[in-house]
């Protein structure tokens, strides 16, 4: 197994699922506390990871909005997202499409610049001095009013020059169908943003089939119940759409109860484009290489699989096919090096 982890880490691969306020680790937020002077319903770290038992992902949800109170000022969004761009880099990854949640910011009174800035200027340096590049995607949160959408779309806007390059939908997503997002997608759709929603990660195939078909998505996350309607999962093989699968989310949350049973080997001998990422890595026991690893020992994957999936992260992305092209070809290199 070492020799797997260590052609994992090897291979070229993008992030395209992760929630960058669930990067924020047990250590960090007992210290951005203490800075902040924010209190803390934890006394330790090890109280805090204690609390880290999760039984669906309204559970986590809870938890992840009461995690991101001590984020206040632009260096916390800095500090954290640089850390997580260096853990990151040790693994291979060499691009990343990061997700973040303005309104569970603004609406506890952190401005909308405050929060982008401080993260725009971490991927920046992350792209000099670690040589990770990145895209930043913001993401609504469903449990909230279209109206309150549309408030977000039009705060971001001075940003959609290039530094936020698309939209998303996450948090709950039991009764809050991508239909609901419809009229927003469509007005994100007309200002060229790139669109991803998560769909199928609780919800049924149908809500899915929503995203696609009402959204007109450009990429899925997570995707998972997609399986269970086999008409849908042709049509999204032939079309090629890639699906950001996070193993160890769906463990944590309960989407699956042991990782042998996790549908991602299911998805991709369907035909699928199925992609490996963390999601909350801080609340959910690993960044990528532990996601790879655990489906790889899981499922017995093979090292073709494995480099099926990185290829499929470079290729769901949304590089420019130059870049693909240049990362695809290293990726050829190292799976011949390995043989
Ligand atoms: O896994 C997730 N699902 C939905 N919303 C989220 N917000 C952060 N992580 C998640
Ligand atoms: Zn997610």
């Amino acid at each position: 197994m070492g020799d797997l982890k260590n052609f994992i880490n090897a291979l070229p691969k993008a992030e395209l699922h992760l929630h960058l306020e669930g990067s924020l680790e047990p250590e960090m937020m007992m210290k951005l506390a203490t800075r902040n002077n924010i209190k803390l319903p934890y006394q330790s770290v090890d109280e805090i990871k204690d609390a880290y038992n999760f039984s669906n992902l309204q559970d986590f949800l809870d938890i992840y909005y009461q995690g991101m109170n001590v984020l206040q000022m632009e260096q916390d969004f800095y500090d954290l997202t640089f850390a997580y761009l260096e853990k990151i880099a040790k693994e291979g990854v060499v691009h990343v499409e990061v997700f973040y949640d303005p309104q569970g910011h603004t609406s506890r009174g952190v401005a909308f610049s405050t929060v982008t800035n401080g993260i725009l200027r971490a991927l920046d340096d992350g792209q000099e001095k670690l040589g990770v590049s990145s895209e930043l995607i913001m993401s609504f949160l469903r449990h909230l009013s279209e109206e309150e959408a549309f408030a977000t779309l039009e705060e971001a806007k001075p940003w959609f020059d290039g530094r936020i390059i698309g939209v998303g939908l996450d948090s709950s997503e039991m009764g809050h169908p991508p239909s609901k997002f419809e009229r927003v997608f469509n007005a994100a759709r007309d200002l060229d943003l790139k669109l991803v929603a998560h769909a199928g990660e609780e919800g049924p195939a149908e809500y899915v089939r929503e995203a696609i078909e009402l959204l007109m998505i450009d990429r899925l996350d997570h995707g998972n119940r997609t399986i269970e309607d086999a008409d849908l999962t042709q049509e999204l093989a032939k079309s090629g759409i890639a699906f950001t699968v996070c193993p160890l989310s769906n463990l944590k949350l309960c989407g699956v109860t042991d990782m042998k049973e996790h549908p991602l080997r299911k998805m991709m001998a369907a035909g699928l484009k199925v992609t490996v990422n963390s999601d909350d890595p801080a609340y959910f026991g690993g960044y990528m290489t532990a996601n790879f690893m655990s489906v790889t020992e899981a499922l017995e994957l093979s090292k073709d699989d494995i480099a099926v999936l990185c290829r499929n992260s470079i290729e769901g992305s949304f590089l420019t096919d130059e870049e693909k092209t240049r990362h695809l070809d290293r990726i050829d290199i190292i799976v011949s090096s390995y043989q």
